[in-house]
């Protein structure tokens, strides 16, 4: 499987989730064009709005570290759904922003279920900073 070594630093990031509200844990792992790769975990808030998912932690994490958008390879998320999870909206627009259309993304949970997908096939009709411009 291509995507092994990032489902395993994914699962591995997934183990540091602070989920005290939801016990619902999420690992997230970038891999850069470079190699670095950043794992993400979601980090949940007795304000429940604040809740950061693991996807969402993986990004910020990258760009905090100098990296911009065009400079990832590819995401996988895990976590414990039933089937391969399934990513939150919100992280479905951060993904495509940051990530670019093609961003392949390997989702997968606890079975070992992967979904294969890119990031513009999660988010079709997108919103984005080009409807900004007029
Ligand atoms: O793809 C997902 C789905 C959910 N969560 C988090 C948000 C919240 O902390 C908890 C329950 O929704 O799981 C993620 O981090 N990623
Ligand atoms: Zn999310």
């Amino acid at each position: 499987m291509q995507y092994e070594k990032l489902i395993t630093e994914a699962t591995a990031a997934r183990l540091l989730a602070y989920t005290p509200y939801s016990n619902f844990q999420v690992g997230a792992a970038l891999e850069c064009k470079d190699g670095r790769i950043f794992r993400g975990c979601n980090v949940e808030n007795a304000s429940y709005g604040l809740c950061n998912c693991a996807e969402r932690t993986a990004f910020f994490s990258a760009i905090a570290h100098g990296y911009k958008p065009g400079d990832f390879a590819a995401l996988a998320v895990i976590g414990q759904t039933d089937g391969p999870i399934a990513p939150c909206g919100a992280c479905r627009q951060v993904i495509l922003e940051l990530g670019g259309n093609d961003l392949p993304i390997v989702l997968t949970n606890l079975h070992g279920d992967i979904l294969e997908t890119t990031a513009a096939a999660q988010l079709p009709n997108a919103f984005g900073g080009r409807d900004l411009k007029k």
